[in-house]
């Protein structure tokens, strides 16, 4: 059973286009965050129970250490200006909303999507949705769209009956319209047609989001991420709607919820209604001020997550210098990454959830490996095909830690029925971090979910099947990471023989990890199996020649 199927709730349908006709009905208010987003927030900064690792510095020992942490040792007016940046508007309304999923279904010219099917789509945007708390999917109408690039999307008479159904449903009280964006006259026209708000995929993934981002850089991001949403000048202009699948015209999108947070500062800067042309006199129109409040903002975020990255570079460093071989895990979001470290290292606290983007924050969990070696392993974001533009940009530093690993594991689940599919689109988004070519050259590829698929068999030489949920296939893993890691970090496994009485042996106890002495008493030497690292080999044979 695929994952993302089985957070299809019964009761949601799956039809094509429709008729019927009721009166309008009022939006439903903006309320924040869900309740379970709320709460993942209190636990916020410092909170032991938060899942991927609390909020404490990182451990000498590595175990679960968010990379992000450290947090508590900020200056006391860098993080009040943090969490004013992070004071926002909510986007979607909270409490239980009933959603119709409409799926524009290009079939032919420029905008058909490649490579994926429309009921594919259909399924990872019903997913979407299962995300947030207190929502589900109760209907979905895939209907066929010549013209995507249009204002209103759909012709007239598809319009008309999409219009008749939805007004004719009154369980249904929001639209989720699965374009990559939608402009702002967009929007505003099909709620009034419709009569219940309507969103686009990128709003409804930023929304998810910011509601799993714990940590402050992850929040930051995900609030540089929603600046374009607040930078409309006018409620017309903006970016033509895009189906998901499609490629984005214009980073200019328009929307209007997030900006009535702005419009107060604006207002409240010139005592008087927002829509006056000219404030306080200043010669500065309404736009030009909003437009350089938005540029201030937005050269904070990016101060305040570069005051970030450089502490989680520096926590990197000290990292490396602990000489702990760092494994990347990545995949598609939803393919098994935290379920896979959980399993790898034993870590109970760890929380893996049947959820797109359960994981935000990058988090360090440590492992043994047969040889003895302890690794940590970075649990990362997840990918989304076709994700939105601004976002990706915005994770971006957080995932350089992933160029920075010695191995990248690709988690890949086999069951899904677009499994080929997402492995390319996380290994161009891989090759687009632009990643050392020798860590790129060794990815290790692992198959979860074969608990699956019965009878499952890697069609790629090299990858290794598990179930990281039922711990099978793990120690064929661990083995396989074992001589990777080895490799990637320069390191041998050696047996050298060594005299008992001269000082080799205390020497390879300092310099290297030592794994079995075997004693020889008769022979007064010991066979000595260590791992090494090429320089330190080097020197031992230079001190210790023959
Ligand atoms: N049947 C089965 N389910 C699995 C397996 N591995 C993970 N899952 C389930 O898949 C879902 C997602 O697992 P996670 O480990 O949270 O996935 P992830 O890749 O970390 O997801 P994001 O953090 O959202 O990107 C959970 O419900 C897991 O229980 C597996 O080997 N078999
Ligand atoms: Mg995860």
């Amino acid at each position: 059973m695929w994952t993302l199927r089985a957070a299809v709730r019964p009761g949601s349908r799956l039809f094509r286009v429709v008729r019927g006709c009721g009166a309008p009905r009022g939006a439903p208010p903006l309320p924040p965050c869900p309740e379970r987003a709320l709460a993942a927030f209190r636990g916020g900064l410092g909170s032991p129970e938060g899942r991927g690792g609390g909020g404490r510095g990182p451990r000498a020992d590595g175990r679960r250490s968010r990379t992000g942490g450290k947090e508590d040792e900020e200056e006391p007016e860098d993080a009040e200006e943090e969490d004013e940046l992070l004071r926002r508007d909510p986007l979607l309304p909270a409490g239980t909303q009933r959603v119709c999923l409409v799926h524009p279904d290009v079939k032919w010219g420029p905008g058909k999507p490649q490579g994926t099917r429309a009921e594919w789509q259909v399924v990872e945007a019903q997913a979407l949705v299962h995300t947030l708390d207190g929502w589900s999917v109760v209907g979905t109408m895939v209907v066929p769209s010549k013209t995507p690039d249009r204002k209103l999307i759909f012709g007239r008479g598809t319009l008309e009956r999409l219009t008749e159904r939805i007004r004719g449903s009154p369980e249904i009280t929001a639209v989720f319209l699965n374009v990559e964006r939608m402009a702002a006259a967009t929007k505003k026209e099909l709620e009034a047609a419709w009569g219940v708000q309507v969103f686009d995929r990128f709003t409804v993934v930023l929304h998810v989001f910011r509601c799993h981002a714990r940590t402050k850089e992850a929040r930051l991001q995900v609030a540089l991420a929603e600046l374009p949403l607040l930078r409309c000048p006018l409620p017309t202009q903006g970016s033509v709607p895009v189906p998901h699948g499609h490629v984005l015209p214009s980073p200019e999108p328009t929307h209007f919820h997030a900006r009535s947070h702005l419009k107060s500062d604006v207002a409240h800067l010139g005592g008087r209604g927002g829509d006056s042309r000219h404030i306080m006199g200043s010669g500065e129109s309404f736009l030009q001020v909003q437009q350089r409040l938005l540029k201030d903002k937005e050269v904070k975020i990016r101060k305040a997550l570069d005051r970030l990255r450089r502490k989680r570079l520096l926590l990197g460093q000290q990292r490396r210098r602990r000489e702990f071989p760092v494994v990347a895990v990545v995949g598609y979001t939803n393919c098994g990454k935290t379920t896979l470290i959980k399993a790898l290292t034993g870590d109970a606290t760890i929380q893996p959830r049947d959820q797109l983007f359960a994981t935000l924050d990058v988090t360090a969990h440590a492992g043994r490996l047969p040889s003895q070696v302890t690794v940590i392993y970075m649990d990362t974001i997840g990918f989304l095909s076709q994700l939105p533009h601004s976002l990706v940009e915005s994770f971006s530093a957080t995932m350089e830690d992933v160029s920075h690993s010695d191995l990248i594991v690709h988690v890949r689940d086999v069951s899904h029925p677009e499994t080929e599919l997402q492995k390319a689109s996380v290994l161009s988004a891989l090759r687009a971090l632009r990643p050392p070519r020798p860590l790129l050259d060794r990815v290790v590829e692992v198959a979860n979910k074969v608990d699956l698929v019965p009878g499952y068999r890697p069609a790629e030489p090299g990858a290794v099947a598990v179930s990281a949920l039922l711990g099978l296939g793990l120690e064929a893993l661990k083995a396989r990471l074992d001589g990777a890691v080895l490799r990637a970090a320069g390191r041998r496994v050696l047996t050298l023989r060594v005299g008992l009485t001269g000082p080799q042996l205390s020497w390879l106890h300092q310099e290297a990890t030592v794994q079995a002495v075997d004693v020889r008493p008769e022979a007064g030497v010991a066979d000595v199996k260590v791992i090494i690292s090429d320089s330190a080999y080097g020197r031992f044979r230079k001190l210790f020649p023959g």
